[in-house]
């Protein structure tokens, strides 16, 4: 009999821009794990034009959090649904009370924390270039599009999204110092919080991965025989 590899359940935080979905991306590609990004499922919503989209995108493009009964609601329902895979979650939790939401339901293994410069990012966030229905997203400098404004998967074409404006950017980093810095130490305290400290994704993805190969093979090894 084949053994069953355990799930692993991780969550990736950082500021906006600080480079989740590009390490994301790369983490879903070695690791194998179920992706799921708040503001790819957000977007999702918003463009299938629901009346909660619309209270969405008025909470984004004004830079502001969407309510955590909202968020926590959405979010869980999706991860039911992959209640038997090992999964990474990315921009959720972004409150307090959104940690405690998902630490009544699940518990998490390991949460990566991308420690990048203020400055760093609203130099990125404004040269972002985003494939919406998939989330896949590019940089004019770092990893440009192969074709100029045009995914490189599917063709279709790349937009700036509304909230990667100077203006909503700055607001965007005061919700994440005032609402989502508080959840750094609640996962300090439980003993899962893993920071990575850097400029450039290229850099602090080797530490990343390092980190991931020895957590999960310490978590393969928990498998009884
Ligand atoms: N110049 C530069 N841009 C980067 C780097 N890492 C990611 N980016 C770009 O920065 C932007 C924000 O990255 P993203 O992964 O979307 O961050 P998130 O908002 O935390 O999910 C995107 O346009 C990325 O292509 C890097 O090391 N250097
Ligand atoms: N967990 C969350 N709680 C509340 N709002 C969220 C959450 N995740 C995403 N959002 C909303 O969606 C916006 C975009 O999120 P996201 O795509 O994760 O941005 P970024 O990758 O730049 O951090 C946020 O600025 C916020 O308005």
């Amino acid at each position: 009999m084949g053994r069953t590899r355990p799930i692993f359940r991780a969550v990736i935080m950082g500021p906006p821009g600080s480079g989740k979905g590009t390490v994301s991306a790369r983490i879903t590609k070695t690791f194998g794990l179920k992706h799921l990004s708040s503001g790819d499922i957000l977007r999702a919503n918003i463009n299938a034009k629901t009346e909660l989209g619309l209270l969405m995108k008025s909470c984004i493009d004004q830079g502001q959090l969407v309510p955590d009964d909202v968020m926590s609601r959405l979010i869980l329902s999706d991860l039911r649904a992959l209640d038997q895979s090992s999964w990474l979650l990315d921009g959720f939790p972004r409150t307090v009370s959104q940690a405690d939401a998902l630490d009544k339901a699940y518990s998490v293994d390991t949460v990566i924390n991308l420690n990048v410069p203020f400055q760093t990012i609203k130099q990125r966030l404004t040269s972002r270039w985003t494939h919406l229905p998939s989330g896949r997203v590019y940089n004019v400098d770092f990893n440009p599009p192969k074709v100029p404004g045009l995914d490189d998967v599917t063709g279709e074409p790349l937009v700036q999204r509304d909230d990667d404006t100077p203006e909503t950017v700055t607001r965007r980093l005061k919700a994440y110092e005032t609402q989502t810095e508080p959840v750094l130490e609640y996962y300090r305290s439980k003993g899962v919080l893993q920071s990575f400290s850097g400029t450039e994704t290229n850099k602090i993805w080797p530490h990343i991965e390092a980190f991931l190969h020895s957590k999960l093979s310490s978590v393969n090894h928990k498998v009884p025989p």
